[in-house]
């Protein structure tokens, strides 16, 4: 039994049977095994019982297994299967050394356990030592038939042969050589060889193919203890590099990398117990793939834990990372180098396919910090294209240059900065990101055109707005022949003037040229909406315009200074030429003439109509067959441009005539009035006579409590008059005009009373007061009224018309 105090040796499999997992796995860190790849071999030795296997080994090894004390006699020592690492031999090699055949311990079910060890070391080594007596050589019942037998057979449940090699060695070797012992070793095995039964696939395969076969021969270690040890000695240079080729191990197949051996032997152990076939081949893959995915987990698990990652995955959160993608790159690199250093011995097929599921395990873990790296990069460039646009426009630089120009170089940058974050391992594909940047760029591109063309249309419309409707405006209302010539001239001359500012300041947006023509029409179509919506607002007022411009011509002398009525004017010429003009006016607000070929008979048709027929007497315009302004619409006018249709135009007319009928009254009347007052003063030569005549006449009257007594009734007669003829309406009406109007009516009337009272006063003893007084009362009354009639009749003369005629006899 081998010393348990030395640490690189352990019971790997005990007499039960039983594997010692955790004393493997410790063995194998003690003697650093998983590091050595495939460089090491297994060598194990079979034989029987107490035949000095464990003092070959550790003569050979310099190992430490337990050996039997020659002085206590024969008896089994080694139980179950011993490991040790050999000391001083390179590679490392591990040694087994095995429970010995023939033992009487085990009794007739030891053979179980011999078949069981046997296969297990066939499968686990490189080099198998079968240690037999010489003497045993050429016996039909030698100790040595039944363990080979044993191999043999089991070596069939391999299902592939390792070409493992088996080494005899022959101890206690006597005088016969080796040269001698050797083909009757050969043959016996070959005998042996040949009556194992063997499945069909194998029934003509050689035993070379299976095994290397080779012979050694030994001194007694009792009796030639020093041949013994040299000729050891001398065996042990033959382990060294036993696995290169040409040396002992150098054919051996299906070697599995260290750092599986420990699950391997442990499974192969397992399925031997189980009593079932062992496919190496097959197991092979199993014992790569578990160790494959167990590197790779751990690989993993070491990538997750890494301190740079988890600062990068950190720090990705808050912006771009420099060096982003080679750091990541590195990362990755170092951990699938490291898988593959490990993995590099097993199953290749297993460990490409491991390495796969590693690395998309690492590509999906870092597949949202690289979006996220990337995310920024795009924000980013999304935000240094809107601001060096926004620089670029300032600068008035042409919109679609600066937007090309800034597009151009913003693209470079993110190609630049993708370039960065790009983690050359992966080979993700970052034409998506670049794709939607692209997009937003366009889409805020065509927001800030539409927002900058929209801006300039706006500009335009109101440099138009400001050019046409102040001028059009005071155009219409100074209507004369020459207003829609000159509107058309206004109108072409700075339709035209925005149009070309407008195409240059387009020209810089890069358009197509429809739809520039499309803008181009709708800033002219605006302009004409200017025109028309101010000729159709004009149209709306037409009625205080022709009033203002009535009363202008009206009211005012051709100095513009406001007329008095001396009642030497012409009333009714007057009149009429200010009708005219308000005609006029009529005619130009009736309809919208922006074109060239826009003539029209509006200005005859309303003259005929209005002015004309109003001349003709109304016996004249009943026969009249058609009345010209009863219809909704001008000849030769189309009814969009019509502003004011025949029909409203009559209306406005008898309007506009009712409401101006009373300046014209008006005007009669102060000169009808100022007429009278003219005429009621006596001449100045009848003045000076009454005065010098008549200083006694008042003297006397003075003097005389009865004529002060006429007085006082002359006052109650004025007071009557005052309430009579509503004089203080007439001063409510407006001072002037009722000063005006009141000394028209009451001078008169008064200087009459004066007359009667200064005849009276020449003759008062013939004079009947009362009688006169009343009489004086009625002709005040009547001369007030007849003024009123006179102004009255003088206005209905005027137009020789029903119109004026009828509202005047009203009043
Ligand atoms: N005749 C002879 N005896 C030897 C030789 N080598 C060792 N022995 C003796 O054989 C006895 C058994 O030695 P071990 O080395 O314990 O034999 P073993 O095969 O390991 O025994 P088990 O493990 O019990 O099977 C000891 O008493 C040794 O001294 C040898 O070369 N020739």
């Amino acid at each position: 039994m081998a010393n348990s105090e030395i640490c690189c040796s352990t019971q790997l499999i005990d007499g039960d049977g039983t594997f010692n997992v955790s004393g493997l796995e410790s063995f194998m860190k003690e003697v650093k095994l998983a590091e050595c790849g495939l460089s090491y071999a297994v060598v194990s030795i079979m034989g029987p019982q107490s035949s000095g296997k464990s003092t070959l080994l550790n003569h050979l090894f310099g190992t430490n297994f337990r050996e039997m004390d020659a002085f206590k006699g024969r008896s089994q020592t080694t139980k179950g299967i011993w490991m040790a690492r050999c000391t001083g031999i390179e590679p490392c090699t591990l040694v087994m050394d095995l429970e010995g055949t023939d033992g009487r311990e085990r009794g007739e079910d030891d053979t179980a356990f011999e078949k069981q060890s046997a296969l297990f070391a066939l499968a686990v080594s490189d080099i198998v030592l079968i240690n037999m007596w010489c003497h045993d050589i050429g016996r039909e019942q030698a100790a040595n038939k039944p363990l080979l037998k044993t191999v043999f057979q089991v070596m069939m449940r391999l299902f592939s042969p390792r070409k493992t090699t088996l080494l005899f060695v022959i101890r206690d070797k006597t005088r016969t050589p080796l040269e001698n012992l050797e083909p009757v070793l050969r043959e016996d095995i070959q005998k042996i060889w040949d009556s194992v039964p063997k499945p069909q696939a194998h029934k003509e395969t050689p035993l070379s193919e299976f095994f290397n076969v080779e012979v050694v021969a030994l001194s007694s270690y009792e009796e030639k203890e020093e041949q013994f040890k040299d000729q050891v000695a001398s065996l042990r240079q033959r382990f060294h590099h036993s696995i290169a080729p040409g040396g002992l191990a150098g054919d051996r197949r299906g070697v599995v990398p260290a750092s599986g051996f420990s699950f391997s032997s442990e499974h192969i152990w397992q399925v031997i117990k189980e009593n079932k076939d062992l496919d190496l081949p097959a197991h092979k893959v199993m014992v790569a793939t578990v160790r494959c995915e167990e590197i790779a987990n751990e690989k993993y698990a070491s990538f997750v834990a890494n301190e740079e990652w988890c600062q990068l995955e950190e720090a990705v959160h808050s912006g771009p990372i420099p060096g982003f993608g080679k750091k990541l790159n590195s990362l990755l690199d170092t951990c699938l180098s490291e898988y593959d250093a490990e993995a590099t011995y097993f199953d290749e097929s297993v460990r490409s396919a491991k390495q796969k599921q590693l690395q998309e395990k690492l590509f999906q873990l870092l597949h949202p910090t690289f979006q996220s790296a990337l995310g920024h990069v795009r924000s980013r460039t999304l935000d240094k294209f809107k601001e060096a646009f926004d620089k670029a426009l300032n600068a008035r630089e042409g919109f679609s240059a600066a937007a090309n120009s800034c597009i151009g170089s913003c693209m470079a940058q993110f190609d630049e900065a993708c370039a960065d974050v790009v983690i050359e391992q992966t080979n993700w594909d970052t034409s998506k990101v670049r794709e939607k940047l692209r997009r937003d760029i366009d889409a805020h591109v065509v927001a800030v055109r539409a927002a900058k063309i929209s801006e300039l249309t706006s500009s335009y419309e109101e440099k138009l707005k400001e050019a046409l409707s102040g001028p059009v405006e005071a155009l219409l209302d100074g209507a004369s022949s020459d207003t829609w010539p000159s509107i058309r001239n206004l109108f072409r001359r700075e339709t035209k003037s925005a149009v070309s500012g407008f195409s240059a300041a387009l020209a810089g947006f890069d358009m197509d040229e429809e739809t520039t023509q499309k803008m181009i029409l709708s800033l002219e179509d605006y302009a004409m909406g200017i025109v028309e919506g101010k000729a159709r607002e004009e149209a709306g007022r037409v009625l205080i315009r022709m009033k203002d411009r009535f009363t202008m011509l009206f009211s005012h002398d051709s100095d513009s200074m406001p007329r008095i009525w001396t009642g030497k004017e012409d009333i009714r010429a007057i009149t009429k030429t200010a009708r005219s003009a308000s005609l006029k006016l009529l005619s130009v607000m009736a309809a919208l003439r922006l074109d060239d070929d826009d003539t029209d008979n509006i200005e005859k048709t309303l003259a005929v109509a209005l002015v004309d027929s109003s001349n003709s007497s109304a016996m004249n315009r009943s026969i009249t067959m058609v009345d010209p302004l009863a219809s909704s619409s001008w000849e030769q006018v189309p009814s969009s441009k019509t502003l004011i249709t025949p029909v409203q135009c009559k209306s406005l007319w008898r309007q506009f005539k009712i409401e101006t009928e009373y300046s014209v009254s008006q005007a009669i009347s102060a000169q009808e009035a100022n007429k009278r007052n003219n005429n009621w003063l006596p001449p100045p030569w009848a003045i000076a006579a009454l005065v010098i005549l008549g200083f006694n006449e008042f003297m006397t009257l003075l003097r005389n409590p009865l004529y002060l007594g006429v007085i006082f009734v002359g006052y109650l007669l004025f007071k009557a008059l005052w309430v009579q003829l509503d004089i203080s309406g007439e001063f409510r009406n407006g001072a002037l005009p009722g000063i005006i109007s009141l000394s028209s009516k009451f001078i008169p009337t008064i200087m009459n009373l004066m007359k009667k009272l200064a005849e009276e006063g020449q003759n008062p003893a013939t004079n009947n007061h009362h009688g006169s007084t009343s009489k004086t009362n009625y002709n005040a009354v009547t001369a007030a009224r007849t003024v009123s009639s006179s102004a009255s009749s003088n206005l209905t003369s005027l137009d020789n018309g029903t119109e004026f005629a009828s509202p005047l006899k009203d009043e």
